[in-house]
């Protein structure tokens, strides 16, 4: 039914604004909505595939009905608005002071929309095989291990001399050759492991490289050991600490908040408030210049905010410098600066690492490709890995143009495509290429899946981000009553950011989940983490919990908890009251505890 009561009105979906619906949707949750005609609370369906409706299935009456019959005789034009206790309307009893109307027009201003299935265009058409016929030895040790491998796979592998271009679609194996590859230099080709290395974009992925080539033939856990396998700031930041132990100390690396501190003190200098301008993204402004070799004096704002940015850089870097600090930029500028002013030093690397090979090479910077190109002279044994498709780093510096011009950097490298998907069926690729293919300014290729379903892909069209978690949620819930189990599902957001509304809603429902990320989740963000921790002490000023949580922001050490404790019981008051009776307070601690915080709870 889409009738029920709210707030003292008739509701109906239908006619109320969708903007509303999720605010009804959790007045249901807390019992505040019930059935027009027997008065129960009714929960509110808010799914995907169906457009919402009050649902109360425990019902004594047939609500459902009766509710309908309502509904028609409210669409009558001459019935009036207000009907008061007692009268019947089509067997249904309203009571006293509700009104019939809708939160807003009698209009249906409903904007739902059914989900859209999306057809596979073109149609699937399976591609031949991988051919079995092949004689080379390692192939079919790899098969007997349960790696199989592509031709074009096969050809990434054995290509271990000079410049190798791997244009690796989505799910297409990159991650299989690039690991198979490295597994057949050690045990076919008998490449030592210290003369390898292998560039990943993140600590997980050199992790999980490793993973994987423990189950390949002749691999052991001491030869992995040997192997370099790491991101760029793990792998040039050894380099550094190896030569300059004591320039390096990572006592001397600044914190995030030194960081802002520096810029903070540098924009008081210019009159630049706090409050109205965005220091965090100068400091992303200059990285991007420190990661594109261009030192402040080579900046050329072209505009106001860049002519700002370029000061605050230029006395960024002189404070740092006179701290003798170091920021995770300067990790690769001065490894880059350290390889060009030591020959000796670059000679002895290059001879070193003699085979290296780099993933994720969309979104390499600048700083990246010049130590990159410096490290594989003069045998370019490169093997970069890639999908200018993927690339999502640009605004941070990334540039997949290095991946596009590779063949004309290296004229003499070799390019294989891997555009055989093997991890999504045939609808969810054509799905992808469709999309993708509106980038004009992308390197040719189409993705081909190996299977095909009949359970396609579908857009659906939700109101906002609260509505769409609302969606998710429910349509995972109804799944699970199917049969399915947790462990099929995934969600993936765009940023942390979007992630909120699918978290709360999860945790509402029980249903139990990971939360896969590197950064922290966004409840245990300390500024997050205090202010939750402030707003549960106002609402119960004994939680211990909550101001074990306020004590930092409090300026007060862990060890004063107890104090507090100890206050509350003899001073027969709560833990926030306690805070009052604190003695040997600093100045500063004195105006925390009996002003901003004590005020924000009334004293
Ligand atoms: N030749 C093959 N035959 C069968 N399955 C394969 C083959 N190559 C890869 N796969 C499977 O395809 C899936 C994707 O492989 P992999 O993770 O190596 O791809 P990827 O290109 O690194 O993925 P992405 O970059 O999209 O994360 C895995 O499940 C892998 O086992």
């Amino acid at each position: 039914m889409q009738t029920a009561f709210y707030q003292h009105k008739l509701t109906n979906l239908m006619t109320t604004d969708r903007s509303e619906w999720q605010r009804i949707y959790q007045a249901c949750k807390r019992g505040e909505v019930t059935c027009a005609h027997c008065q129960e609370p009714v929960r509110m369906h808010m799914s995907i595939n169906k457009a919402p409706y009050f649902d109360h299935p425990k019902s004594l009456f047939d609500c459902a009905k009766q509710v309908q019959k309502l509904e028609q005789t409210r669409v009558n034009k001459d019935q009036p608005k207000t009907e008061a206790v007692g009268t019947n309307v089509g067997g249904f009893i309203l009571p006293k002071g509700r009104s019939i109307e809708s939160t807003s027009s009698t209009e249906p201003v409903l904007s739902w929309k059914d989900p859209e299935h999306i057809r596979a265009f073109p149609d699937f058409t399976k591609s031949a095989p991988p051919s079995k016929d092949h004689s080379d030895s390692y192939r079919i040790v790899l098969e007997q291990s349960g790696v199989i491998l592509d031709s074009a796979q096969w050809q990434a592998v054995i290509k271990t001399e000079g410049p190798l271009q791997l244009v690796a679609g989505a799910g297409s194996g990159k991650t299989r050759v690039l690991t198979s590859r490295a597994a057949y230099m050690l045990n076919h080709v008998g490449i030592p492991p210290e003369q390898m290395i292998l560039v990943t974009f993140t600590a997980k992925a050199a992790r999980e490289m490793k993973e994987r080539m423990q189950i390949y033939p002749g691999i052991n856990k001491p030869t992995l050991r040997k192997l370099m396998i790491g991101t760029f700031h793990s792998i040039f930041y050894k380099m550094l600490i190896h030569h300059e132990p004591e320039k390096w100390d990572s006592r001397y690396l600044l914190k995030e908040w030194q960081r802002s501190q520096i810029i903070k003190e540098a924009g008081r200098e210019m009159g630049l408030e706090e409050k109205e301008f965005a220091f965090d993204q100068a400091l992303t402004q200059i990285s991007l210049w420190k990661n594109h070799l261009v030192s402040p004096e080579q900046v050329k704002p072209a505009d106001v905010w860049e002519e700002r940015c370029s000061y605050l850089y230029s006395r960024y870097e002189e404070t740092r410098k006179n701290r003798s600090a170091f920021d995770f930029d300067d990790m690769l500028t001065g490894c880059y600066d350290l390889l060009v002013h030591n020959d000796t030093l670059l000679k002895r690397y290059q001879t070193r690492f003699s085979y290296v090979s780099v993933d994720e090479f969309q979104d390499i910077n600048k700083i990246q490709f010049k130590l990159i190109q410096l490290l594989c002279e003069p045998q370019r044994n490169l093997c970069v890995v890639g999908d200018d498709d993927q690339s999502i780093y640009a605004f941070r510096g990334s540039d997949p143009e290095y991946l596009r011009s590779f063949s004309s950097l290296y004229p003499e490298g070799q390019t294989i495509i891997l555009d055989q998907n093997y991890r999504s069926t045939h609808p969810i690729v054509s799905l992808a290429n469709n999309v993708v293919t509106s980038n004009k300014k992308r390197m040719s290729k189409q993705l081909e899946a190996q299977t095909t379903s009949d359970t396609v892909p579908f857009l659906f069209f939700p109101y906002d981000e609260e509505e769409e978690a609302t969606m998710i949620v429910t349509d995972i819930k109804e799944r699970i009553e199917q049969g399915a189990s947790p462990s099929e599902f995934a969600i993936l957001y765009r940023t942390n950011v979007h992630s909120m509304a699918l978290f709360e809603r999860l945790i509402q429902s029980s249903i139990p989940f990971v939360v896969e990320q590197d950064g922290e989740s966004f409840y245990k963000r300390k500024v997050v983490k205090k202010a939750l921790a402030y707003l549960r002490i106002s609402q119960h000023p004994d939680d211990t919990d909550a101001m074990s949580d306020l004590i930092g922001a409090l300026f007060l050490k862990q060890e004063r908890l107890t104090e507090i404790k100890r206050l509350s019981i003899m001073q027969d008051c709560s833990l926030l009251d306690a805070l009052k009776h604190l003695d040997g307070l600093k100045p500063f601690q004195a105006k925390k505890d009996g002003g901003p915080a004590s005020s924000m709870f009334g004293y």
